[in-house]
């Protein structure tokens, strides 16, 4: 089922067991829902085919980044289980990024491919002890033009950069925005965060979501309290 809804639910569990707890209390029709690098390399593929079978749209969120050929073949397996959205991460480079969209593109698999600019846990001073010496705003610039020009259907950035990347890519390129955090909700170890409601209003055209919602008391309340706020 697709959904106009813009959230994605980040499902970061330890077991496939506790993903489809959650996963069974959702409705495809108000999300969409992620698997990351835990739950993926604990369960493997029959997660997705445990949440495609409950109708949810899935984002795999491996954020793939090795040599041109390896990456092209991972994002080819991925398409091919379905996903509704796989990515990369741009630091891997023009050549990567483009044997991937072309591998996509050979196929005939049109699962949305997008590329991580600087994750949203990392503030300036991380990114200096990795050598980048510019600001986050400007690195994720760098990047996202580069996945622009690259063929990428969009980037995962922060909710803080979506404004800019909106004036610089144009509205169809995708801004996918971890890092959202509504008032009632613990930072954890994010750092360029924003709520749900300005995020959107920024220009972000999907919202990233796990652990004020996993990790509510009520789970459920939760969702509904974001989904008011954006309504
Ligand atoms: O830059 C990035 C890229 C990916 N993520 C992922 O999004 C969720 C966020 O979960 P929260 O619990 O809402 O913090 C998580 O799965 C990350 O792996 C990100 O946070 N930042």
């Amino acid at each position: 089922m697709s959904t106009a809804s813009p959230l994605i639910i980040a499902l970061d569990y330890a077991s496939l067991d506790a993903a489809l707890c959650m996963a069974d209390r959702l409705d495809p029709s108000r999300c969409r829902l992620k698997v990351g690098k835990e739950l993926f390399t604990r369960s493997g593929p029959d997660v997705l085919d445990a949440l495609h079978g409950r109708g949810f749209e899935v984002f795999l969120d491996l954020k793939f980044h090795d040599i041109p050929a390896t990456v092209a073949g991972a994002v080819q397996a991925a398409a091919e289980q379905g996903v509704w959205m796989v990515n990369v991460h741009a630091a891997g480079g023009r050549r990567m990024m483009e044997a991937a969209r072309s591998r996509l593109d050979t196929h005939g698999l049109v699962t949305h491919l997008i590329a991580v600019t600087v994750l949203t846990s990392m503030e300036a001073d991380d990114l200096a002890e990795v050598g980048v010496n510019a600001s986050p705003a400007e690195q994720v610039e760098r990047l996202a033009q580069l996945a622009f020009d690259s063929g990428m259907d969009g980037v995962v950035c922060s909710a803080q950069e979506a404004a800019a990347l909106r004036t610089r890519c144009g509205d169809d390129f995708l801004k996918v925005t971890p890092g959202i955090r509504p008032s009632f909700a613990d930072a954890f170890d994010q750092r360029r965060i924003m709520t749900p409601a300005k995020a959107m209003a920024a220009g972000s055209t999907h919202l990233v979501v796990g652990r004020p919602v996993t990790q509510a008391a009520d789970p459920m309340a939760a969702l509904a309290a974001i989904e008011s706020e954006l309504a």
